[in-house]
């Protein structure tokens, strides 16, 4: 190669590389992410049994000793592709989130004044093909996104039961200025 084009070559791997961002740690020492929580979130990562009749998952075991309040009650909900569903709070009670299957993005704004995350927005990715724990405390605003392409299939273990005569259950449209974040034109409520 002559010298000039050479010359050439190398100010392009220079101005390129001046001008890239090197990674920054995304996991530490035990591949876990580092991603930040808001305060009083956390993950429990359960495991899949595989053979070759099919798999086991367990889902939630109050002895695993994860969160401190009792599994009282449970029900499963999905979303559509595409959809969202929220802005949602709940005063009384924690959600406890497992996903069966499919693709979930859960938005969450944290307004509680005596919390260290107060006025922060944290994302969390969750995916049937990861089988995991995640609660969602009370007072946190969050939504629910189907980033699949298809039905999302969420299992709660919310710490109370549901009271159908008086939901323990707040909401705020999709698209409040009041929450620093915008989901752009996806639909939802
Ligand atoms: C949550 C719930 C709802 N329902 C009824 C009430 C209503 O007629 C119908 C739909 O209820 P909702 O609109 O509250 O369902 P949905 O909006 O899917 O509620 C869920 O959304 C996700 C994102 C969450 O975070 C959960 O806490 C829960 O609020 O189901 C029950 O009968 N039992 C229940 O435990």
């Amino acid at each position: 190669m002559h010298d000039d084009l050479r010359a050439g070559t190398s100010d392009l791997l220079q101005q390129t590389l001046q001008a890239a961002v090197q990674d920054q740690r995304t996991v530490d020492e035990k591949r876990r992410s580092t991603a930040p929580l808001l305060d009083g979130m956390s993950f429990y990562e359960s495991i899949r049994h595989d053979d070759d009749r099919g798999s086991v998952t367990e889902i939630y075991d109050p002895r695993w000793g994860w969160h401190p309040d009792p599994l009282v009650f449970s029900y499963v909900f999905t979303i559509r592709p595409g959809m969202v569903k929220g802005w949602g709070l709940h005063k009384q009670h924690e959600d406890r989130y497992f996903v069966l299957s499919g693709e979930l993005e859960l938005v969450l704004f944290d307004p509680r004044p005596d919390s260290s995350t107060c006025g922060k927005i944290c994302k969390v990715f969750l995916s049937g093909s990861r089988p995991r724990l995640v609660n969602v405390p009370k007072f946190v605003w969050h939504a629910d996104r189907n980033i699949g392409s298809s039905d999302v299939v969420v299992v709660n273990f919310p710490t109370i039961q549901y009271d159908h005569s008086k939901p323990d259950k707040y909401r705020l449209p999709i698209d409040t200025d009041l929450i620093p974040y915008s989901f752009g034109d996806a639909k939802g409520w």
